[in-house]
């Protein structure tokens, strides 16, 4: 596709777009109406909605648009997953500059479509406007299977914390990629397209998890969420929590302790949950901490005890964003 998003017109981007698209059966009508139609075999609909903005969420120069179609897929996906939920459906609106190559859209296209693909949904609608900053915002939906969502509150004083998929990996690849380089190849991927671990979620609420997040921000700022929603304390045991040698060689090379990146790292999007202590865990589940009940006012994420007193994860509005 040669040419500018400019030069393919509003409606002419919208034909590319979506001529690339997959379906599922669970898409009653597509693309091409005013709204779609998805089926809601639960009747109920789990929703969720996030932003990637560039220069924020991505580098044009540290990642490929479908890198960037994946990792915003992804971001939305796994919190359709952390409700304990399958996703359906995604809707995608895009913010794009005319004087945009137009095979940048449809490439970040195929990579939400294809991260779909691996999570069970499909894309099927979104928007298209004309503005200066690129500005991916995509909407998610899912289905719970008859079973409960499991929210942020649920979590009781005994319950387990246990969690799946990658911790620190985007951060040390973020890391990696601020300092100039490009490798190790596996963080610099890791930070550029996230696995996170979908099929865990409706797993855990199969399991029985009382509390349950995708790790999004940082593992201990997303725990700070369960921990205010439950109001109990979890306290994280560091001895339980895995740093890849990989991971510490990147940390002694930029002068960063590694377990800073595994604790407060974000965009992994791992799945961490709370779970009665009786459970029995697949092996994919690595055991961190417990919950307990709340030593002062406000309830807080400690780590070996001792209260977490700096930035738990990234915050938009705070002194590293
Ligand atoms: N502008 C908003 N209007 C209404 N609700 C919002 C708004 N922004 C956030 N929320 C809600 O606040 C809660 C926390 O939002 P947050 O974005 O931190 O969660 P998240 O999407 O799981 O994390 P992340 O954005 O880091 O992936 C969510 O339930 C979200 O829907
Ligand atoms: C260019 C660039 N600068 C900084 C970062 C780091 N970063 C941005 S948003 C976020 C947390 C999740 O965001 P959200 O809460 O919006 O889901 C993190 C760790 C990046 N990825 N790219
Ligand atoms: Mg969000
Ligand atoms: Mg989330
Ligand atoms: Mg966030």
């Amino acid at each position: 596709m040669k040419g500018t998003v400019g030069e393919l017109g509003e409606f002419g981007l919208i034909r590319e777009l979506t001529s690339r698209l997959t379906s599922t059966p669970a898409v009653k009508i597509g693309p091409g109406d005013d709204a779609a139609v998805v089926a809601a075999p639960d009747r109920r609909v789990v929703a969720t909605t996030d932003i990637l903005l560039e220069n924020r969420h991505f580098r044009r120069d540290w990642s490929t648009a479908y890198d960037v179609g994946r990792k915003s897929a992804a971001q939305n996906l796994a919190d359709v997953a952390a409700m304990g939920a399958v996703p359906t459906a995604v809707l995608v609106a895009l913010v794009v500059p005319a004087d945009l190559p137009a095979t940048w859209p449809l490439e970040l296209m195929d990579g939400i479509r294809d991260e779909c693909q691996v999570a069970g949904a499909a894309v099927v609608g979104g928007d298209v406007v004309r503005g200066d900053t690129i500005t991916v915002a995509i909407t998610a939906l899912g289905d719970l299977r008859s079973r409960a969502a499991v929210t942020r509150s649920g979590a009781r004083p005994g319950n387990l914390v246990a969690v799946t998929g990658w911790l620190g990996w985007s951060a040390a690849g973020f890391a990696v990629l601020s300092r100039g380089f490009r490798s190790p190849r596996a963080f610099v991927e890791a930070h550029r397209r996230p696995e996170p671990p979908y099929h865990a979620g409706p797993a855990a609420a199969e399991l029985g998890a009382t509390a349950m997040t995708d790790v999004s921000d940082g593992l201990v700022a997303d725990l700070g969420h369960i921990a205010a929603a439950s109001g109990a304390d979890i306290d994280l045991r560091s001895a339980d929590i895995d740093v890849p040698a990989q991971m510490s060689d990147i940390g002694q090379a930029v002068g960063v302790d590694p377990l800073h990146w595994v604790l407060t790292g974000g965009e992994d999007h791992a799945i961490v949950a709370t779970f009665p202590r009786d459970v029995k865990l697949p092996a994919r589940w690595r055991i961190i901490g417990e919950v307990r009940t709340p030593a002062g006012r406000i309830p807080q994420v400690t780590v070996d005890g001792a209260p977490w007193d700096k930035a738990g994860g990234w915050d938009h509005f705070g002194d590293d964003a």
